[in-house]
């Protein structure tokens, strides 16, 4: 098993730009299942990580997503359970799923099962791949002025007659806890502005450098990858947190001579193991967005999960490193139900 997604980083185009074509968001696949490496059993409670460690495959860490985002939701759920004893109010969180894709469907099940575990009220509704736009935006409508309901989510993609600028505009931005309304970001953009909701995915990465003592400030970060919701929103984060920023995307010549000089990299592009060892600084954190389903004959399903970077080399050069899957996909799970939670808490001036 480990040797085939080994080959795998080996048999990859070497030429960068064959990797920068434009691809959709990665497609989630199956239930999670770790299979490739050893996890600690928990992440480190104090400051252990060290950036300057030497580089030998002993010495770096997994980052533990799936663990971190176990404890979080056990956070949440204290929160939540304290504020229905002392207010009666439950979190409610609305999910808009239009037309059938599998891998969205399966999404929108994971966020369900998520909300029950740290007992968020959840509500759905799955419209036809045919609705028009005007019924996504009644429901929206709807859902804005339900008291019951907190946070709204409108599962993307949407079907290509959808306009989904239109569609994410509708919703009010006291309930997007997607962090995807244009003022929302404009606000995450801006000194001294504070969004209502900072994307999940993005925020997931930024908890997950925090919780492992990752330190961000005065540090060089490279996010590769520029889409709305998660490259874009990433750099603007670590920026917030003082990091200095770049920002590698299709078009960047010489990306792997920025790539290297970086102490921390989020790569969100969708291209399996697009990142070598040779491009990664000797100490480097490495936080892995993508979740890339390519072909394995020997899994199952017949196929596997594999992230945007090389795993079996990143870890010989990195200090750290999240895998695929049990890395960043969890958290941005947790993210959600975090944003779902402090959105009842705004709502209803509950501290
Ligand atoms: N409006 C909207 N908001 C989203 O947040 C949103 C969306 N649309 N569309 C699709 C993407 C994708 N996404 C993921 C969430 C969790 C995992 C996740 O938990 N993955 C696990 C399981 C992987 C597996 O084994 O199948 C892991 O990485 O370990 C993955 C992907 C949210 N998205």
């Amino acid at each position: 098993m480990a040797s085939s997604i080994f080959t795998h980083c080996h048999s990859s185009p070497s030429s960068t730009t064959a990797f920068f074509l434009r691809r959709r968001h990665p497609v989630h696949v199956g239930p999670t299942s770790l299979r490739f490496f050893s996890i600690p059993s928990s992440p480190p409670s104090s400051h252990l990580l060290s950036l300057a460690a030497s580089a030998t495959e002993a010495s770096a860490k997994v980052i533990d997503g799936k663990s971190v985002a176990k404890q979080i939701r056990e956070e949440i759920a204290a929160e939540v359970s304290r504020m229905r004893e002392a207010v009666g109010v439950i979190p409610g969180l609305a999910v808009i799923l239009v037309g059938d894709r599998k891998d969205s469907a399966t999404y929108v099940r994971n966020k369900k099962k998520a909300c029950e575990s740290v007992g968020i009220n959840s509500l759905e509704v799955n419209l036809p791949e045919d609705s028009t736009e005007e019924e996504v935006l009644n429901y929206i409508s709807s859902y804005n002025d339900d008291p019951l309901v907190h946070g709204i989510l409108v599962q993307l993609p949407l079907p290509s007659h959808m306009n989904e600028q239109n569609v994410l505009n509708a919703v009010t931005i006291e309930k997007d806890v997607d962090g995807f309304h244009p003022l929302n970001i404009g606000r995450l953009a801006m000194r001294g502005r504070e969004p209502l909701f900072v994307p999940c995915t993005p925020k997931g990465c930024i908890e997950l450098l925090r919780r492992y003592g990752v330190s961000i400030k005065g540090k060089r970060a490279v996010v590769i990858g520029r889409s709305n919701i998660v490259g874009t929103p990433a750099a603007l984060l670590l920026q917030r947190e003082d990091a200095t920023v770049s920002v590698v995307h299709s078009r960047t010549s010489n990306p792997e001579e920025i790539i290297r000089q970086a102490d921390i990299i989020i790569s969100a592009v969708g291209q399996p193991n697009m990142v070598r060892g040779s491009w990664i600084k000797p100490g480097a954190v490495i936080i892995d967005v993508g979740i890339n389903p390519v072909d394995d004959p020997s899994s199952s399903r017949g196929y596997k999960l594999v992230g945007d970077v090389c795993y079996e080399e990143a870890i010989k050069v990195a200090s750290a490193v999240t895998p695929v899957p049990g890395g960043v996909g969890p958290m941005t799970i947790a993210m959600l139900l975090q944003n779902t939670l402090n959105s009842a808490k705004r709502i209803h001036s509950f501290e």
